[in-house]
Formats: structure tokens, C-alpha cells, sequence
């Protein structure tokens, strides 16, 4: 079982509640989980979180002790350094914060390819977690904003406590905490329109979850799926930047309880509401009694569900016969990819800046229904225009039309060959090692690794397939006009003779 009695006693003695309906338990492969103790109704509430239990840098006392002006100047407010300093400072406090209870059961140890060996990152080659993990952005984070702050009040952060409290490692850990476990939660009430649109399943039953001013309420994604990068937060950010960051509305918050419900592609079955002076965690279709109680982090790609939470989603794939893969994978081509081999660079450059200028991407998503992207299409043709043709886009405000000509599908082809080629092992390799009757034997990294693997070279392997499809087809249709022009063209010379 899972012991959450500590947590649920804290969280109800500080104005949570719990219905009686919900309960926690150990899921295996998946940690703690919450368990449906009854039949649950659609758009029941299963608990409600007071804002006050939050953690955050609005609720944590922290940058009210640092002062406000300082925790700017020290750039605190801007990415996820102030609030990981909030959760460092917190649980120095000990049982004097206010979330000791809820610090205390947060996992320490995390599966994220941030925590892997060299060896274990290896494994990943090709695939799109590799680039993606920030650390180095992190720890300029550590360095350079949360280390001089530290250093220069030993008021709050007693030189002593550094070594037990502040170091680099619980930096990361509070950072994977905020990654795999935080919310966006809006600061204030929700847009007029917002509350109009966002109608919740308690206003559909007509029971008030507005709290005792009526005020609406709209769906929670998890700061996950709103883009949870850990931020890289350079000396030479723009004023615009932090402009940006300073207007933003809502703010990365730990939510208890909300945040020890897992995910699973397709399973969502609960979903977290906000009010003016609570969080609701509600069902959002019935669920029956026992099942597992899902929230949704966003139905994300293997690749991005290793990232940013340590685990993948294996099950049944539409399309696919026999096959086991998370149905929300997809691949991630770069832009350069389609650039040609002998292009001049400098040609190059300024199309690819027109390019990203008009609002293009500089990396091409193929989803596992295998459609070639449009875009994709598009910039390969812009980069092959001759260059009168390329002066009109210009002159036209317009790239190219995505046509999918035989020309365009070869360049496609040679695209999808190169992104294979990033991978060191084939397909056929790896489905072998995962297929084997000892892969459960597998070290837990290295068989996450696999499936990630997998899952977007198979993307690759069919879209590689569909384009030879579509070349041979579009061969034959051409051997076909082809033969029918020859008939024609010697009908009409037959013609042509017996008119002379
Ligand atoms: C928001 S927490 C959910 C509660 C968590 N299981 C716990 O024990 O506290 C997210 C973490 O739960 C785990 N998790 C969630 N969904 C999962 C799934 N479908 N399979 C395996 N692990 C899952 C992952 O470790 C993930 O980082």
C-alpha cells in the first residue's frame, strides 16, 4: 500500500478534502496512483485543494523575505530557479513549513534521462530526447542566479544549511519535481470569454463547483503540457524576454494530491478545475469501482514522456497488428534535413531565414498516421527554386505550394533515410532485443530506450514505405500516360497518313 496517510491527514487538516470515493494505492510500474473506491459519476468532484496548500513562488514566503525587488534584480521571477529555491528553502525550514508533510513524501530518485549515465544517454542516440534535457541550462541556472543569491544572504540560507540544502543535485531534483509533477495554475479569476467557454462537468449537472461567488472555472493542463522545458535563462537575456516572463499570467505550482494521479495515452478520466479559491480535481467521464484514476499529461510521445516523467506508454497501436507503441509517438525531422546536398550556404541561409521568417518550422513533426508533413513538402521545393522563382515568393509573401511531385517525394525519401541514419541500429535490431524471451530482463533505462527507439523508427520505416508506394505509383500512372501518348502519338500519325 501505498502510505499516504501522513499526506492525507496533513492535506485535510489544511482545508482539503478528499471524497470518500477516492483512494491511493501502489500501481505496479507506475508508483502511487488513485483508486476509484465506488462507482464514480461523471463530473463528481474527487477532492478540492484550497490555493493556500500550493507551493509556489506566490504562496512560499521566500521572495517576501528576500524582498521583492532583489528576487528580481537576482531574475528569480523569470523560469523555474525562483520556485525551486522556494522548495529548497521549504524543506530547510523542517517541520516549520507549512509543506514539510508534502516535501517529505515527493520522490527523490528519478527515471528522467537527466539522471543517466553517458552510457545510458547512448542509448538514445537519434531520438528527439537527446538535445532536449537541459542540463547545462540548468545548472547555468544553479550557478548564476540561485548560488550568488544564496551566498549573499545568510540571513535566510545560513552557511551551514548549503551543503544539506542547496546543492546542485537537489537542485535537480527539485527541477525534475517541477517537471514531472507541477501545474499552470492561473493566478486570478479566468477571462470573461474563458468562463463562458470552459463549462465544467459540475455546471452540466447543474451543481455549483464555483464556489460561493459563482465564479467559473477552466481546465488545468499540467505546466507539461503547456511546455515544461526546463527554462534556459541566459546573462544576455532581452528586456523583451523578460517582459515576456513578467507579463505572463499564470504561474508553475506544486499541487498536492493532484499530483499523484498518472497518465496513460487515451485514459484521462479525471481532469483538475480552477476556481477563484480552490483547485477541484473532477471525473470527467464515469469511472468504475476500481479502476485507476487518470489525469492526462497531454497524450505526449514516448520521447517526451521519458523526459520529462521517466516513464513510456506501451499499448496497442492502431495501424499496427501485434504491435505495441504509444499511438501519440511522432518524429521530429530538422529543417536541415531537407537542405541539398550541394547547395550553396549562403543561398541556403537566406531561404531558410525567409523561411522561418513566414512563420515556418525549423523542425517538422511526422505523426504515426504518416501523412508527409505540408510544410515539409513546401520547404523542400523552396529550397530547390531557381532563383527567378525564388525572387517572386519573395516578391509574393508566399513559399511554395505543398505538392508532393515525384521530384519532392524523392527528396522526402532521402529526408526520412537521413533521420534513420541518426539512429546506430536498425529497426529490425531492435525489435529483436525487445521481442526476445529474456527483455524483461532488461535494465529499466535501456528498455525505455528501446521503446522509444522503436516507436519512431517505425514512423520512419512506414512513412519510408508509403513514399515508395506513392513513387511507384506515381511510375506507373506516368508509364501508363506515357503508353497512352505513344498510342496517341502513333494513332494520330496513322491519322495523319491516312488523311494524306
Ligand atoms: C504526477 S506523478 C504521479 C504520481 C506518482 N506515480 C507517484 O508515485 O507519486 C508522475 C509520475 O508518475 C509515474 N507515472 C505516471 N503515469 C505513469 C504510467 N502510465 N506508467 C508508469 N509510470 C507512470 C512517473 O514516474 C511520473 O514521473
Amino acid at each position: 500500500m501505498a502510505d499516504v496517510s501522513g499526506l492525507l491527514s496533513w492535506f485535510q487538516a489544511n482545508g482539503g478534502s478528499l471524497d470518500a470515493s477516492v483512494g491511493f494505492k501502489m500501481f505496479l510500474g507506475c508508483g502511487r496512483g488513485a483508486v476509484a473506491l465506488a462507482d464514480i459519476p461523471e463530473g463528481h468532484v474527487l477532492f478540492t485543494i484550497p490555493r493556500g496548500l500550493l507551493l509556489s513562488t506566490e504562496t512560499s514566503g521566500l521572495p517576501g523575505n528576500v524582498g521583492f525587488e532583489r528576487w528580481k534584480t537576482a531574475k528569480m521571477h523569470i523560469g523555474w530557479a525562483g520556485l525551486i529555491l522556494c522548495m529548497m528553502w521549504e524543506t530547510a525550514q523542517g517541520p516549520r513549513s507549512r509543506w514539510a508533510q508534502y516535501l517529505g513524501s515527493l520522490p527523490t530518485a528519478f527515471d528522467t534521462p537527466m539522471f543517466w549515465s553517458d552510457l545510458e544517454l547512448e542509448q538514445l542516440k537519434g531520438t528527439s530526447v537527446v538535445g532536449k534535457l537541459g542540463k547545462e541550462d540548468a545548472e547555468r541556472d544553479f550557478t548564476e542566479k540561485l548560488i550568488p543569491l544564496v551566498r549573499s544572504r545568510p540571513d535566510l540560507f545560513p552557511p551551514e544549511t548549503i551543503p544539506q540544502y542547496y546543492t546542485l543535485e537537489i537542485y535537480h531534483v527539485m527541477g525534475s519535481r517541477i517537471l514531472s509533477r507541477s501545474f499552470n495554475v492561473e493566478k486570478d479569476e479566468p477571462e470573461e470569454e474563458e468562463r463562458e467557454e470552459g463549462e465544467t462537468p459540475a455546471e452540466e449537472d447543474g451543481a455549483d463547483a464555483s464556489g460561493e461567488d459563482g465564479v467559473g472555472n477552466t481546465s488545468l493542463g499540467s505546466a507539461m503540457e503547456v511546455d515544461g522545458e526546463v527554462p534556459s535563462v541566459h546573462s544576455d537575456d532581452s528586456e523583451s524576454d523578460e517582459d515576456e516572463d513578467e507579463d505572463e499570467p499564470s504561474a508553475v505550482a506544486m499541487v498536492p494530491l493532484a499530483d499523484m494521479l498518472n497518465a496513460q495515452y487515451g485514459s484521462e478520466n479525471a481532469k483538475l478545475f480552477y476556481e477563484k479559491d480552490v483547485l477541484r480535481m473532477m471525473s470527467t467521464k464515469s469511472i468504475p469501482l476500481g479502476e485507476q484514476i487518470w489525469n492526462t499529461y497531454g497524450d505526449l510521445p514516448n520521447a517526451e514522456l521519458l523526459r520529462r516523467y521517466g516513464h513510456v506508454d506501451l499499448l496497442p497501436l492502431p495501424g499496427f497488428p501485434d504491435a505495441l507503441g504509444n499511438p501519440g509517438d511522432i518524429v521530429e525531422l530538422p529543417a536541415d534535413l531537407a537542405v541539398p546536398s550541394d547547395a550553396d550556404a549562403d543561398a541556403i541561409k537566406a531561404r531558410i531565414d525567409w523561411w522561418l521568417e513566414q512563420g515556418g518550422d525549423d523542425v517538422l513533426v511526422l505523426e504515426s498516421d504518416l501523412e508527409i508533413p505540408p510544410a515539409l513538402a513546401s520547404l523542400i521545393r523552396l529550397l530547390r527554386l531557381p532563383v527567378p522563382e525564388w525572387e517572386k515568393a519573395v516578391a509574393k509573401d508566399k513559399p511554395p505550394k505543398p505538392v508532393l511531385d515525384a521530384e519532392v517525394l524523392g527528396v522526402v525519401r532521402t529526408v526520412l533515410e537521413r533521420r534513420r541514419d541518426a539512429y546506430p541500429t536498425p529497426l529490425a535490431e531492435d525489435l529483436l532485443l525487445l521481442g526476445a524471451p529474456d527483455a524483461d530482463l532488461l535494465p529499466l533505462h535501456t528498455r525505455h530506450a528501446l521503446i522509444v527507439r522503436i516507436g519512431e523508427k517505425r514512423i520512419i520505416e512506414g512513412a519510408l514505405q508509403k513514399v515508395a508506394g506513392l513513387l511507384a505509383a506515381g511510375d506507373g500512372k506516368r508509364k501508363r500516360k506515357g503508353r497512352e501518348e505513344e498510342g496517341e502519338g502513333r494513332a494520330g500519325k496513322t491519322k495523319t497518313r491516312r488523311r494524306g
